[in-house]
Parts: C-alpha cells; sequence; structure tokens
C-alpha cells in the first residue's frame, strides 16, 4: 500500500494584494517523482518555500511525514533535504569538507559522517576528487555533490530546483540515473523544471501549474487523455495510400497528422498498430513501419496550457 509522505490542502500565498499561490492540494506517495511545472510565476517556487516551511502560507496546511514544517522545522529540515538550482558550497572548502560541514551542523558523530561521506562520494563519482577545493569542481561536479548531501543525510523527500540546467548531456545523463537510483532506494522527490525531456524520462506524475493553481495532477498518459488526445501515438510509414482518410474512423482514433509524405502520427485512446496495419494492406499501400511510443510531455503540455489560454 502506498503511504502519503507529503500533503498539501487549500494553500495559499499572497503578498500584500498580489496572490502567488491561489490554493492547491497535493497528495504524494513515498518514493515517487513528481515534476512541477508551468510557466514562470506559476507559483511553483512559492509552493516549494511553503512545503519547506521557508515561508508562511497565508492560507491551507502543509504535513510533511505527518508534521507541520512551520511547527516543527528542525525535524522537517532534518528529513527533507533542498537542492537548488546552483547549489551553494564553500568554494575553498574540498568536497569532503563540505559534507563533513554540514553532517557536523546536523548533529551527526565523527565517525558516522566519515563513514556516510565516502559512501555517498562513492555513490555520486565524486571519491578521487573529493579532497580537491569546490572551487575546481564543474557545474555537474557540484550538483552531484548535492546529491551526495541528500545521501549522506539519508534524506527521506528532496526537493530539487532545476538540477540539470547548464549540464552537458552527459552531466544531465548521470545526475537523472543518480535522481532515478534515490527514488528506487525510497527516496520521494519533487523536482522544478522546464526542461519537459528530463521531466519525461524520470518523472511518475506531473502537477502543472497555473496562475497559482494545480491545473491537472495525474500521469503523462493521463495529461494526453485529459486535453482529448489518445495516449497511444503510433508513427505510420507507408507508400501508396492516405492514411489520414483511411484511419480517421478507425474506433479509438482520435487524430491522424502527416508528418511529411509518407509519414504520419496517429494518435489513440488504445493500441490500434492492428488495425492500421489491415487498413494499409487492404487498401494495396505498402506498409514500411509502425511504431508505438509514449505520449510525449512537451506536446501534452503545449496543448494544455494553449487550451487553457483559449478558455480563459
Ligand atoms: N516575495 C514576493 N513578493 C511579491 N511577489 C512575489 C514574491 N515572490 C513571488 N512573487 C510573485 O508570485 C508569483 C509566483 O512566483 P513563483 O516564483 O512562485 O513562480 P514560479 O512558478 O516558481 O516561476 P519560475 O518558473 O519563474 O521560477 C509571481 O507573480 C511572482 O512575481
Amino acid at each position: 500500500m502506498s503511504t502519503v509522505v507529503l500533503e498539501a490542502k487549500g494553500l495559499a500565498k499572497r503578498y500584500g494584494d498580489a496572490v502567488a499561490v491561489a490554493g492547491i492540494d497535493l497528495s504524494v506517495n513515498q518514493g515517487e517523482v513528481i515534476g512541477l511545472l508551468g510557466p514562470n510565476g506559476a507559483g511553483k517556487t512559492t509552493t516549494i518555500l511553503m512545503l519547506l516551511g521557508l515561508t508562511e502560507a497565508s492560507e491551507g496546511s502543509v504535513s510533511i511525514l505527518g508534521k507541520d514544517p512551520l511547527r516543527r522545522p528542525l525535524e522537517v529540515k532534518r528529513e527533507v533535504g533542498y537542492l537548488p538550482d546552483s547549489v551553494g558550497f564553500y568554494d575553498t572548502m574540498t568536497g569532503r569538507e563540505n559534507l563533513a560541514y554540514t553532517a557536523k551542523l546536523a548533529g551527526m558523530s565523527r565517525e558516522l559522517a566519515k563513514e556516510r561521506i565516502a559512501a555517498a562520494l562513492e555513490k555520486v563519482r565524486l571519491s578521487a576528487p573529493a579532497d580537491r577545493p569546490v572551487a575546481t569542481y564543474s557545474r555537474g561536479m557540484r550538483q552531484r555533490l548535492g546529491i551526495a548531501e541528500l545521501l549522506m543525510r539519508d534524506c527521506r523527500i528532496a526537493i530539487l530546483d532545476e538540477p540539470t540546467s547548464g549540464l552537458d548531456p552527459q552531466s544531465t545523463q548521470e545526475l537523472l540515473d543518480l535522481i532515478l537510483d534515490l527514488s528506487r532506494g525510497g527516496m520521494t522527490i519533487l523536482l522544478s523544471s522546464h526542461m519537459l525531456d528530463v521531466v519525461q524520462s524520470i518523472c511518475s506524475r506531473v502537477a502543472l501549474f497555473n496562475k497559482g493553481r494545480i491545473g491537472f495532477f495525474g500521469t503523462i498518459e493521463e495529461l494526453a487523455a485529459r486535453i482529448g488526445r489518445g495516449s497511444f501515438v503510433i508513427d505510420v510509414e507507408a507508400d501508396g495510400i492516405d492514411l489520414g482518410q483511411l484511419a480517421g474512423k478507425t474506433d479509438g482514433v482520435t487524430s491522424v497528422a502527416s508528418a511529411s509524405h509518407g509519414l504520419w502520427q496517429v494518435e489513440a485512446t488504445r493500441d490500434v498498430r492492428s488495425d492500421l496495419a489491415k487498413l494499409v494492406v487492404e487498401a494495396g499501400g505498402r506498409l514500411k513501419n509502425l511504431d508505438l511510443r509514449r505520449a510525449r510531455l512537451d506536446e501534452a503540455y503545449n496543448r494544455y496550457f494553449r487550451e487553457v489560454a483559449n478558455a480563459a
């Protein structure tokens, strides 16, 4: 059975007359990786600050691991890690010294800290440069050191803000693999990002923030279905037929778009590959390729916000 580790109810934040967060509800289970998405100014950062107990909500409540972060800040801080987009370490201290300093602040014994730091550095592949000043680290190494800190502290929840921004593709992949590893180990992760391919590759559910509210919370497939599109996307390559005319009436097909000559993108509410193959062959066409893939978050996201704007 899934355990709820984070719950927000009717959470709102006003700055004078300005409404930053207008009332959100959020319930996250242990081990989930949740993407917090939305345009600039939609309220993601303010929500994160309220979840961490760093700013007081104007209305509503937050429960993290059963505790109110404002009433029991130290307990919550001990179990919840926050990785901002640019992690702040002391540049003149080495990676290992930085972690030792954090461990000391957290009240960890020297022996335990030494053991945990070595294991965490090993895990994020920073054992070799661990005794070099952080000033000499690349951005990717600093981010990995941030992950090492979460590991060392044995955090149960981690909130990550644009963790991969400014990283090259290889460092991005390394960091994403580490984040997935943390979640497999039971850590719950909230990830705020504008990089939709990153979010798609690791998040189990996404929360779409719009004007201080969460307009949608669910899986990418649910988002695709919600905007009236199918969660099954099939790329078809065929000669000698017009799939737009043939497949439009097939049960479950929601749209057929011609990508280029002989290439179509079919969206459907079920896997219609065998129906499409039959249609092409019966019409005398030559089927060259039929590829089923997941609904793409960037497409679903853009359609969602277009619809929201049109409805306004
Ligand atoms: N301290 C503050 N005083 C006044 N208004 C604020 C303050 N902090 C945030 N806001 C406003 O609240 C709204 C939500 O901002 P927030 O930073 O939470 O958005 P965001 O979704 O994190 O945006 P981004 O993607 O750019 O990080 C914005 O209109 C912002 O201008």
